[in-house]
């Protein structure tokens, strides 16, 4: 099976509601959707949503990257020799990890279906279903309140509460959501860098003080401030998780050796793809670090292929994969499917997708 081809399409798709971080707004997701065309006429997806604020990565950089400078290195190659495959995405060019996540999760894919098998078995097969929190926007207390509460009766045990816009709403969020969602719900919080350390500490402990009861707070400070993160780890209760300060294993590394964070948050469009992906959550697990599967706000090409890793590897202890379910349709054919809080993993070979429908080709 030879790579023949590599073509690269758009879907735009309306969100349930507002996304809303302290980095940014999104009322439609839009996602690239890549396709890698074999000779035998199979075909394998990825997808990278243009996340710019985080990855840097906007579409056009994403398809150009993808059309002229990565994917001409992987026409005429043969799908087994996948390592060398892995390599040449990888070493192309440097950054621009969003498009090597695509091209690495479409080669996956044609892997998959070159052997007849779910891609979360070629991972290690530990699960085929993964349990996710549902993201609850930044907004008034009242209204992510009701959000909270919504969540929960959609069978939602995990609420991911987003805050980081300025301390003493944060709390005011904070408690409403815990007073709505009552003691069995559990609760993170995801500040997307938007606390100095010394506000984090404070507000933490202010919230542990309060049995607010808050299992983990993810990225409390800014990407660059590993010694920042490291303070807040080092002065609160709480486990302090780092996401956007985790992009490559040598950030991971670096993080570990610190002793800067309790457990990372691994994307795949922040590692550069499934392979990246898979050493990174190896190094955590050989530090006794636990990982949880996170994604952007994308389609359910790029979710299939993250929970496919998580199933697979016992090291991901909790899964933040609900970009598809924030969605008010989904164009994706085949793939995971949601049940309530978890996530089912296709049986067919690969990541199990059949189409997308309007992809439009760029
Ligand atoms: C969608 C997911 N729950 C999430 O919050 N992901 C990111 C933000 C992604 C984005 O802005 O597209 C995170 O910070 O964990
Ligand atoms: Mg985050």
């Amino acid at each position: 099976m030879k790579i023949q081809d590599i073509r690269v399409g758009k879907v735009s798709i309306p969100l349930k509601t507002p996304f809303k971080t302290a980095l940014r707004r999104v009322d439609t997701a839009e996602d690239l959707i890549v396709q890698v065309r074999a000779d035998d006429g199979s075909v394998g997806y990825g997808n990278a949503p243009a996340t710019v604020v985080i990855t840097g990565d906007s579409h056009e950089s994403v398809a150009a990257a993808i059309l002229h400078t990565i994917g001409p290195k992987l026409v005429g190659r043969d799908i087994d020799d996948r390592e060398e495959i892995l390599q040449a995405i990888q070493s192309a060019m440097v950054h621009n990890t969003s498009a090597k996540a695509a091209l690495d999760m479409a080669v996956h894919d044609l892997f998959g279906q070159r052997y007849g098998m779910p891609l979360h078995r070629f991972f290690g097969g530990a699960r085929c279903r993964v349990v996710s929190d549902l993201t609850v926007s930044v907004n008034e207390p009242a209204v992510m309140a009701a959000d909270a509460r919504r969540a929960v009766a959609a069978g939602y045990r995990h609420i991911k509460v987003k805050v980081g816009l300025d301390g003493a709403e944060d709390f005011r969020r904070v408690q409403a959501v815990r007073q709505a969602v009552g003691p069995d719900i559990s609760i993170r919080l995801d500040a997307n860098q938007g606390w100095k350390p010394k506000e984090a500490v404070r507000l933490i402990r202010r919230m542990e003080d309060a049995g607010l009861d808050i299992e983990l707070v993810e990225q409390p400070v800014a990407a660059w401030d590993f010694e920042g993160l490291k303070q807040v780890t080092d002065h609160v209760d709480t486990d302090v998780m780092a996401d956007e300060s985790a992009f490559s294993l040598r950030d991971v590394f670096r993080l570990l050796s610190m002793r800067a964070c309790d457990l990372i948050n691994v994307k795949l469009m922040k590692a550069g793809g499934l392979g990246p992906a898979a050493k990174i959550a190896a190094l955590a697990e050989s530090a006794g670090v636990g990982c949880m599967m996170g994604c952007m706000l994308e389609s359910k090409v790029g979710i299939t292929a993250a929970a496919a890793l998580s199933a697979g590897r016992t090291v991901f202890v909790k899964n933040d994969l609900d970009a598809a379910d924030l969605m008010a349709s989904d164009p994706v054919e085949g793939g995971i499917s949601y049940e309530a809080n978890e996530l089912v993993l296709p049986e067919r070979p690969g990541l199990g997708i059949t189409g997308v429908k309007g992809w439009k080709e760029l």
